[in-house]
């Protein structure tokens, strides 16, 4: 029993990462909050890594960030730099082993690095290392990079680091800690989101900009995809490097991932989920006594659902708020029992009344069947389920653990089947180009829509593994 109640507790995500560069705050302490912001990107494990410029000290653990830190921080005296993760596994096991910050020493002095995103021929680098003889102490992606800077026998760190990315493809957002300075790295396309933060006396990296507001950092921009920043004592500095050419942020950022309060690009995420709901009620043209969501990642789309179809806005499920999310949960055992505590419905909202449904996404279909059933046995007379994004058909490789194709309810059923399955009375989803103009800031931005329609903006493990076909390969076992 006890072990169950465990297992509910470690939902998880999207990695998040945080980096602040200070002498006047705290910088464990504001590296925790920082986390704590960004817990929604993942769930699994947290850690904390921290430097005074003599010594690097690290702590990590499995669990949320409030769980991993319930005790203690890490605590150097003067400590000026930090950097942190949470965690949401793609490449290699959820465990202790594969937690981040890594940190590692080698012949220019200690490394942390923290990454968030995928990378799509680690594997390939990785054998190619082992044959060499290097040594690799987990089995994520991440660590081939650090092991990639360590061997490079450029002079300088930033030299060091660039050449390294120069050999990596697939989505990365790094904050890298050495004893002096705080870099951080976008990917070319720029898949992942990280933006810069300034404090008092020095600098802030962030996953997302709602961790900034947390730590009382002023928002300078984000960082561009293809761009190395450096942070040190003399202030900020910046340098382009690989093919900027082919630009691709994940739209499921907006659509699911990130925090409604979080700005990315320039788009706020809560503009463009209100604007998937309008843009879906328009589409779907329907009309009904109520407009319900599925909190809390579906909740802003019903409201603009709501706002554009004139069908009022009801709080017809409630969500445990000591639940995280599901979707992202490693083992489906997990995820089916995590809905059934997660959502209840409130039977005096939605009985007798005929319901529109609005949720972010369906991907697996865990989430949907369950609530439109328990929306009819509270006594509502139809369920229309409409769904803030187009059917999710094919992985990602890029830093989303969908990368198994068979396991997407849409990639193996029709619409009609999956209405069907889920047991709705019609099923809508938006449409691609609808997705495309709710995203009005960005809308002459290139986005990846890859989920949607195979369009992949770089390689894909497929493609390095298995000679050219995308969707055969499984990420089973070590990266
Ligand atoms: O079809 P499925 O496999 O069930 O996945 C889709 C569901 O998962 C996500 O919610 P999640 O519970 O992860 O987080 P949330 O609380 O932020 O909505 C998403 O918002 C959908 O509700
Ligand atoms: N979701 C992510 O960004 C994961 C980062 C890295 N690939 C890991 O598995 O730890
Ligand atoms: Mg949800």
């Amino acid at each position: 029993m006890i072990n169950q109640l465990v297992e509910v507790d470690k939902m998880e995500e999207e990695c998040g990462v945080f980096g602040i560069y200070s002498r006047e705050n705290n910088v464990a302490l504001n590296t925790y909050w920082g986390l704590y912001a960004l817990q929604h990107r993942g769930q699994e494990s947290a850690g904390i890594a921290v430097t005074n410029g003599s010594w690097m000290d690290v702590s990590r653990g499995m669990g949320l960030v409030s769980e991993v830190f319930r005790h203690q921080l890490p605590d150097l005296p003067d400590q000026h730099i930090g950097i942190g993760h949470v965690r949401y596994s793609t490449t290699g096991s959820s465990s202790l082993m594969n937690t981040q910050p890594l940190k590692v020493k080698y012949s220019g002095g200690h490394i942390s690095l923290a990454h968030n995103g995928n990378l799509t021929n680690a594997r390939v680098l990785r054998e190619k290392m082992e044959e060499q003889g290097s040594i690799f102490q987990t089995t994520i992606d991440s660590e081939v990079i650090v092991n990639l800077i360590a061997r490079s026998r450029k002079a300088t760190l930033e030299e060091k680091i660039v050449e390294s990315l120069s050999q990596i493809e697939g989505a990365y957002c790094l904050v890298i800690m050495t004893e002096e300075k705080l870099i951080g790295v976008r990917d070319p396309h720029g898949l992942r989101p990280l933006c810069i933060g300034k404090v008092k006396d020095g600098f802030v990296l962030s996953s997302e900009s709602c961790a900034l507001d947390t730590v009382d950092a002023e928002f300078v921009r984000d960082v561009e995809p293809g761009e190395m920043v450096i942070i040190d004592h003399t202030g900020i500095t910046a340098e382009r490097f690989g093919d900027q050419g082919n630009q691709a942020l994940c739209v499921f950022e907006y659509i699911y991932f990130a925090r409604p309060d979080s700005i990315i690009d320039g788009q706020s995420v809560y503009q463009a989920r209100f604007e998937m709901g309008r843009t879906l009620a328009r589409q779907s043209g329907l009309k009904a006594d109520i407009v319900i969501s599925v909190p809390d990642s579906g909740t802003t789309a019903a409201l603009g659902f709501s706002y554009e179809s004139g069908v009022p806005f009801a709080e017809g499920l409630i969500k445990n708020r000591y639940i995280g999310r599901t979707f992202i949960q490693p083992d489906q055992k997990d995820r089916d029992r995590s809905v059934k505590i997660k959502l209840n419905a409130i039977k005096s909202i939605v009985k007798g009344k005929s319901v529109i449904m609005v949720d972010d996404s369906i991907v697996r279909g865990t989430t949907s069947g369950k609530i439109v059933r328990m929306i009819r046995e509270a006594g509502a007379t139809a369920v229309h389920m409409c769904v803030s994004s187009p059917p999710i058909i094919y992985p990602c490789y890029y830093g989303i653990d969908t990368s198994v194709r068979k396991e997407l309810i849409a990639a193996t059923k029709s619409i009609e089947e999956i209405r069907d399955f889920i047991g709705a009375d019609s099923l809508h989803y938006l449409t691609i180009e609808g997705l495309a103009t709710s995203l009005k800031t960005v809308q002459d931005k290139k986005m990846c829509y890859a989920c949607f329609n195979s369009e992949y903006p770089g390689s894909t493990p497929c493609e390095q593994h298995c000679g050219g076909n995308k969707f055969v390969f499984e990420q089973e076992g070590p990266l």
